[in-house]
């Protein structure tokens, strides 16, 4: 059976740069254009070239080798011929093979908005199309709040559709503008529009006002619309635009439109997809949202021990698309909520073999759990967690042993009388029954405490001159008086190794002092460092 071609347009470099607090510069603008040419999408709106310097630099040289590279504008100003628009004119000098230009289609917006005629309005459309045409560009028309429109006026809103098309646009997008249309008015609207403008020139373009821009936009395709405006991760104006990372995966995945529809998205791009969505965020210097349908870390995660012992089977008994097929991985998680499948797997993960008949493994279970109870949480601290199965295991050599720390905060002036908050650390361990003392300031208690006890560790100091502590994370637990303190630290090797440890204590000093020590124990494991003499002489029984 052929299938129906279903064209994705994506409008992260325009609508998600007005997301407030997204800032691309010429540079990201390049990168990100290059990363959803590689995807396959048809169409990048590259931007409003004229409205700020770097749109129009960015719109200096073709953007794209695959995609369309597109650029947007809005239909020409009341009072002006289109030639006689400097605004327009601009877009229209801008290299780019498609222009999408903003049009009114809610009367409401017409009068009080631009404060015209809604004859007046469909001249603006139709002759903004005609010379876009005319300069050689793929022309479309983003109706802009196309649904509230046709709510208050349907021939009106059908109209501003029809100009479009009539005047030569290939397509004529409903936008809901607002986010605020329900899936069955999507429906309902999107079939009225295309018993008026053929659906293969009908687009879609949602926003999430109400968390429902993946299925207004699946909506509108099940009515007829064949082309469909996103953006990565999700972004755009307020709550964002439909998100074509949820997209993408549900048109190539699920039967009911994979089998109906083709998208230019090859299964190799798919698998590629978490790695772009988290490098998107990369970019964008925030986190990345572990739990985004499909491309999130936790998107195949489970803590429940029932549904591992069944995955574990099965994985299709509780996954409802391969997590590879979008680049992504199964984790079975460790934790209270997990049975022996969890543990067993986890640690198979973490390299460390165990056999389910093995006493030690249901002793190292209820470890887990006593440890989840006290405030641990091992499902997010896998170096904390690899020790402590080895350990319960019988393999962790002592590399070396703490005999104590002091910490000492201090404001005082400085030689030039400036007042300053000083922090020094002093921390005494034994490596091979040698007692090493070291001191450290640094920048905060942790901090100074981390460089003390880095500082000699004896004959283990080449293993751990190239680890780095890069995140450092605080939760309070159960609050008040009686608060427990949980410290997660992340480390790198600075080789792309990195690893996560865990401490809790009443005292946010000793909880940070436990999950250091880990590290650094962690690390030495990993380096292959040698057993201390007092492993070794009880290795031999002495
Ligand atoms: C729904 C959307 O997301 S549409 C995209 C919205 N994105 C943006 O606005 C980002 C880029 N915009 C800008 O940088 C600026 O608004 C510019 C450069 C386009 C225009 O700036 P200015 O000339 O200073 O105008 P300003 O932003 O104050 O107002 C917009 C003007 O466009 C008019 N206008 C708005 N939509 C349209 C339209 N579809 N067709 C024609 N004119 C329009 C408004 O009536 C207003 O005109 P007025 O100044 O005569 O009242
Ligand atoms: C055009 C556009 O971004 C909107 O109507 O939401």
């Amino acid at each position: 059976m052929t299938r129906e071609r279903l064209y994705l347009f994506d409008t992260t470099l325009r609508d998600g740069a007005q997301t407030a607090g997204v800032d691309f510069t010429l540079q990201d603008k390049i990168l990100v254009a290059r990363l959803l040419d590689g995807l396959g999408v048809d169409y990048v709106e590259g931007g409003f070239p004229g409205a700020n310097p770097t749109d129009t630099e960015f719109f200096s040289a073709p953007r794209t080798a695959r995609a369309r590279f597109t650029a947007f504008g809005m239909t020409k100003r009341a009072g002006r011929s289109a030639s006689n628009d400097p605004g327009l004119q601009g877009v229209l000098r801008a290299e780019a093979q498609a222009c999408c230009f903003v049009a009114k289609s809610w009367d409401f917006h017409v009068v009080e908005a631009l404060g015209i005629s809604l004859e007046e309005n469909l001249g603006q459309i139709r002759e903004t199309v005609e010379a876009s045409v005319a300069a050689g560009r793929e022309t479309m028309i983003d109706c802009e709040h196309f649904f509230d429109g046709f709510k208050a006026n349907p021939s009106y809103a059908l109209a501003c559709l029809e100009a479009a098309i009539d005047a030569g646009a290939r397509w004529a997008v409903m936008c809901d503008t607002n986010g605020g249309t329900t899936v069955e008015e999507v429906a309902a609207i999107v079939a009225r529009a295309a018993g008026v403008v053929p659906g293969e020139r009908l687009g879609i373009h949602a926003h999430d006002d109400m968390g429902l821009g993946v299925a207004n936009s699946l909506a509108a395709v099940r009515a007829g619309a064949r082309q469909i405006q996103g953006t990565l991760n999700g972004l755009g104006e307020r709550c964002g635009n439909a998100n074509l990372t949820t997209l993408i995966p549900t048109l190539k995945l699920k039967p009911e439109f994979a089998e109906r529809f083709e998208i230019a998205v090859s299964d190799e791009a798919l698998a590629s997809l978490s790695q772009l969505s988290r490098s998107f965020d990369e970019l964008l210097n925030r986190p990345a949202n572990r739990y985004a349908p499909y491309v999130g870390v936790n998107a195949f995660a489970t803590k429940a021990g029932i549904h591992a012992s069944a995955i574990l089977k099965n994985p299709r008994t509780y996954e409802h698309v391969p997590p590879e097929s979008v680049g992504n991985r199964r984790r079975l998680l460790v934790s209270d909520q997990g049975g022996k499948s969890n543990l067993l797997a986890e640690l198979a993960r973490v390299g460390v073999e165990a056999d389910r008949g093995d006493p030690r493994v249901d002793v190292l279970l209820a470890l887990v759990k006593e440890r989840e109870a006290q405030g641990y949480a091992y499902e997010g601290a896998d170096a904390s967690f690899a020790l402590l199965a080895r350990r319960a295991l019988g393999r962790v050599p002592d590399y070396f042993s703490v005999e104590s720390f002091r910490v000492m905060v201090e404001r005082r002036h400085n030689a030039v009388g400036e007042l300053v908050t000083v922090s020094e650390a002093v921390v005494k361990v034994v490596v091979d029954g040698e007692p090493l003392i070291t001191a450290a300031e640094g920048i905060g208690p942790v901090n100074a405490l981390d460089l003390a006890l880095r500082k000699d560790l004896g004959r283990y100091q080449p293993f751990i001159t190239d680890l780095k502590l890069t995140d450092y994370k605080v939760r309070i637990l159960n609050g008040g008086t009686e608060a427990i303190t949980r410290v997660l630290i992340e480390s790198t090797d600075g080789k792309g190794e990195s690893w996560t440890t865990v401490g809790v204590s009443p005292n946010i000093i000793d909880a940070s002092f436990e999950a250091l020590v880990d590290s650094v124990t962690y690390k030495l494991l990993r380096a292959g460092a040698p057993a201390g003499a007092s492993s070794l002489a009880e290795a031999c029984g002495a």
